[in-house]
């Protein structure tokens, strides 16, 4: 391990001096945002990661490995540079060249799945670029000037709120000059146990044209119908009162016009059968997500209690599997916890 190179020592638009590093790798979780009710500003992390290294080097190139390795590109174009690009040149002196990098790319989340990919990669440039110019995104202040940057980018904050400080968040742009707010939704106790049940297709759903099937206008009764649910799960998460989620995961916003694509309805219907608290299309789909278990799984007893939690996850993982099979729709099944986390950084 050769000791960080002491290149960078004085503030940069209010950011602490720093010393810059010769390689740096970032850790971030796969996110599910909207979880029914709420569209473009509720998300959660996942127990899956993307890894990022990026290191100083003669020329630009870059390694991607894990999923996404056949298709993605590995130009100048790929995502996870372009916002490294992002982060560097808002943590470096100004007028500072971005210099030449390597950057290996080792993916678990799938692309275009509704799991936060795109906002992962976003995450995960920026913060090595700031990391590389010597920002240690552990910092609260370096956190919240890469989520700034990272909303602004997406447009939404509800996949890079949770990427970048883990948990359940809560985000929505603040004000007319483009600031975004985000807040911790603290998980109760016997919640945090519970088990995210993922279907993930073996189909893309850019969210781009996810986006596009969505209704300009919505009513009123469809609004109030939203609020109440967005509420809902809200207080399912922070009481540990998970059963709620049979109401405070469903949605009129974007899952019916988006459910219309392929059997989301079936799949949902599968896994609450089977005894999840509820589910929701993750983020744009096709992704879906159920929650199942933690200590308010099953009334009763807590021996009772811990021996349902044991087998619940699977069994709706298997009626999921079962639900899509009946549809004709190949994919698979990944088991999550929640990340409490967010974005890692490595000492390298
Ligand atoms: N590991 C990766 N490396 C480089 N680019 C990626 C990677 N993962 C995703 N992308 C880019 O992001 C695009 C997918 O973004 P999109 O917003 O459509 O889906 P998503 O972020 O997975 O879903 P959602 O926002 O619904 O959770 C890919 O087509 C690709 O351009
Ligand atoms: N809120 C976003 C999440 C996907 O990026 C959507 O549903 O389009």
């Amino acid at each position: 391990m050769r000791a960080p190179s002491r290149v960078v020592c004085r503030r940069l638009g209010g950011l602490s001096a720093a010393v810059a590093r010769e390689r740096v790798r970032v850790r971030v979780p796969a996110t599910s945002a909207n979880m029914g009710p709420g569209f473009d500003c509720l998300g959660i992390a996942l127990t899956e990661h993307n890894l990022l290294a990026v290191e100083r080097a003669r020329a630009f190139s870059i390694e991607i490995v894990g999923e996404g390795a056949d298709s993605l590109p590995r130009d100048e174009s790929n995502f996870y540079y372009r916002a490294f690009k992002l982060g560097f040149a808002a943590s470096a002196p100004a007028g500072a060249p971005i210099p030449p990098v390597k950057l290996t790319c080792t993916n678990a989340i799938p692309p275009a799945r509704g799991l936060g990919s795109s906002s992962a990669c976003l995450v995960a440039g920026v913060t090595a670029g700031f990391a590389l110019n010597g920002h240690d995104a552990r910092s609260g202040e370096i956190r919240d000037r890469v989520f700034q940057i990272c909303a602004e980018q997406e447009g939404h904050p509800d996949n890079v709120a949770p990427a970048i400080y883990g948990g359940l968040q809560l985000s929505f742009l603040r004000d007319e000059r483009g600031h975004f707010l985000t807040q911790r939704i603290p998980i109760h106790a016997d919640a945090r146990g519970a088990t995210a049940v993922l279907f993930v297709p073996d189909f893309e759903l850019p969210t781009k044209e996810a986006r596009a099937l969505l209704k300009p206008e919505v009513s009123r009764a469809d609004a109030v119908f939203n609020i109440a649910r967005a509420a809902t799960i809200v207080h399912a998460f922070s009481s540990g009162r998970l059963p709620l989620l049979r109401w405070g995961a469903q949605d009129r916003l974007h899952q019916p016009q988006r459910g219309a694509l392929f059997p989301l309805f079936k799949l949902i219907d599968a896994a609450t059968g089977a005894g999840a608290h509820g589910a929701w299309l993750s983020g744009a789909g096709p992704t879906v997500c159920a929650m199942v278990g933690g200590a308010s799984g099953a009334d009763g007893a807590r021996g009772a209690r811990d021996a349902i939690d044991l087998h619940a996850p699977h069994e709706v993982g298997r009626a999921m599997v079962a639900a899509a099979k009946a549809a004709a729709m190949s994919g698979r099944l990944v088991m999550a916890q929640i990340d409490d986390a967010g974005v890692e950084l490595d000492e390298v």
